[in-house]
């Protein structure tokens, strides 16, 4: 790996202390940091570099994966950390920038390999790219990128402005956009996974019924009322992450691709699908909000009472969607998509519902007793992958019983989202991150849809929190005869459930 300056704006904000610095320290740990590394952080606060140090040392003792127990590398590794205070709108700061940053390669004898990441506020990323620019930052000695957080944009239209503005000072190869689900494990694995043989025959219209992509969360609104009440689970979730999920479960990807050929085949799989209209989206589109409820024993508020949310908000907090994808591949097949806040258990899944001639609609079993066979990913909290396939019993003859085929990783040798996209950045390998092309097709895609909530063309459903999202989202499957996988109605199907998986054949591949 090339020796690299990283220049993180947002030193001292929420992104850097929970996710980023703790995933920079795993690297380390790993030894998958560049061996000259310098890092200068940056912020308008006064901070010594002692200060700064301490700050991101507290903040890896609380959010490592690794926990506070194992630091021993603490000391090394943050000899490599600078702290400068910067006004993102002050052009002699960047000056300044400048010869600190020249300074730090002039030490380390390194040459000019500059990656600045925007962990702050949407609106400086066109500020701060202008001044990279103007200043001379980006050095003709070496490469620069910018890696930047979402949102891109409201809506296609300030998502293609804000776009066009970053090109002036960076091009497509240069910018990588980071959305954090493309840096989960699992969600990575599929890219692999569907390059093999022997998922790859099955990854079809032939053979799969319908595809379900949940990211039920149970935090609701948090400190964010500010941004969410603007963005809601559409922008939030669903335009980005979930988008991003399908697009990596229906591209089918040739062997020993290269990145151009992910995000190429990516794209495809949105020009593949079945644009809506605005004045249709309600027959496929359910929108929720949450309201009072009961959430793991606790009575949790309705989201137009949390702090800062307007009591009348129309704000929506769950979406499913059905979505059809045009192509060779998975002509006729429902996906179904939904995310929601407040929903019963935290899960991130995509399942696979194999056809079974001989199963009878709600995927219950039939007279045979068989159920459908089922191929699922769980992406979290737990990472895994499970074959749900139908067999005889040994004992009773005749009578069939669901098997699952379980692989589980346990849970400290995962790592996080962001060590791995930090570790794609810093290598310069683009293959996780968002192309322009997909986010650009995903708001073009999702702006029906906005328009629709807007004009509120599409009904409101309140649902309970801790509940599984308004009823209409069970109807959109109960309409094609399927079921949403895995919800648990009650406490006891989720002990029911747990003590199932306990059976479960373990079989490690
Ligand atoms: N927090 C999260 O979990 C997630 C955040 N994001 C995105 O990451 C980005 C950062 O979010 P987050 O860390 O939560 O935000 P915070 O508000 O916690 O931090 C903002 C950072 O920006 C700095 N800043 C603000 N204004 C200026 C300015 N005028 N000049 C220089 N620095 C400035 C602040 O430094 P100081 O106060 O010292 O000036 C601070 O370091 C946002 O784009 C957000 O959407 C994305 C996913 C998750
Ligand atoms: O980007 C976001 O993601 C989180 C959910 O992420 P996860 O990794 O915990 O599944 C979500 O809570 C947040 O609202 C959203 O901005």
């Amino acid at each position: 790996m090339e020796p690299t300056s990283f220049v993180l704006f947002g030193a001292t904000g929420d992104l850097a202390k929970r996710k980023i610095y703790p995933a920079l320290y795993n690297l380390f740990v790993d030894r998958k940091l560049p061996p000259s590394f310098s890092l200068i952080g940056l912020g308008r606060r006064e901070l010594s570099d002692e200060s700064f140090r301490a700050n991101v040392e507290l903040s890896i003792r609380q959010f490592s994966r690794r926990g506070a127990d194992n630091l021993s590398l603490i000391k090394p590794f943050l000899q490599a950390f600078r702290y400068s205070v910067l006004d993102i709108s002050r052009k002699e700061d960047y000056k300044k920038l400048l010869q600190m940053i020249e300074r730090r390669e002039e030490e380390l004898g390194i040459s000019s390999n500059r990656l600045f990441y925007l962990s702050v506020g949407p609106e400086f990323f066109e500020t701060i790219a202008a001044n990279i620019q103007e200043s001379g930052l980006g050095s003709p000695n070496g490469w620069k990128r910018l890696v930047i957080e979402k949102p891109f944009g409201h809506d296609l239209q300030s998502a293609r402005d804000l776009n066009r503005k970053l090109s002036k000072a960076f091009t497509e190869q240069e910018i990588y956009r980071i959305d954090h689900y493309l840096g989960k494990p699992m969600v990575q694995k599929l890219e692999a996974l569907q390059q093999n043989p022997v998922l790859n025959a099955l990854w079809t219209n032939h053979y799969i019924a319908n595809v379900q992509i949940t990211a039920n969360e149970t935090v609701g609104v948090e400190e964010r009322a500010g941004y969410y009440d603007q963005a809601g689970a559409v922008r939030d979730m669903f335009q980005n992450h979930m988008l991003q999920m399908l697009m990596m479960v229906a591209s089918h990807i040739p062997n020993n691709s290269d990145s151009e050929m992910v995000r190429f085949k990516k794209k495809l799989v949105m020009e593949a699908l079945e644009p809506l209209q605005k004045e249709t989206v309600k027959a496929s589109v359910i929108r929720g909000q949450y309201k009072e409820g009961m959430l793991q024993g606790k009575p949790a508020a309705g989201y137009r009472s949390e702090p800062g949310i307007d009591s009348a908000s129309m704000n929506d907090t769950f979406i499913a969607a059905k979505l059809h994808i045009d192509d060779f591949f998975w002509r006729g097949v429902p996906f179904y998509i939904r995310t929601g806040k407040r929903m019963k258990e935290k899960s991130t899944r995509i399942v696979f519902e194999f056809k079974e001639p001989s199963i009878t609609s709600q995927g219950s079993a039939d007279a045979d007793g068989k159920s459908p066979n089922l191929l699922v990913f769980e992406i979290s909290p737990n990472e895994g992958i499970t074959l749900q396939v139908n067999t005889r019993e040994s004992q009773h003859k005749g009578d069939f019983k669901p098997i699952r085929i379980d692989f589980h990783e346990s849970r400290n040798d995962v790592p996080e989202a962001y060590e791995n996209l930090i570790y794609d950045a810093l290598n310069g390998d683009p293959t996780f991150f968002a192309h322009w092309d997909e986010v650009e097709l995903s708001w073009k895609w999702v702006q029906p849809i906005l328009e629709a909530f807007e004009e509120n063309l599409v009904p409101l459903y309140l649902y309970e929190a801790g509940s599984y999202g308004p009823a209409e989202s069970d109807a959109l499957l109960a309409k094609d005869g399927y079921h949403w996988w895995f919800d648990a109605k009650s406490e006891k199907e989720i002990e029911t459930k747990r003590g199932e998986q306990q059976y479960a054949y373990h079989a490690n591949y």
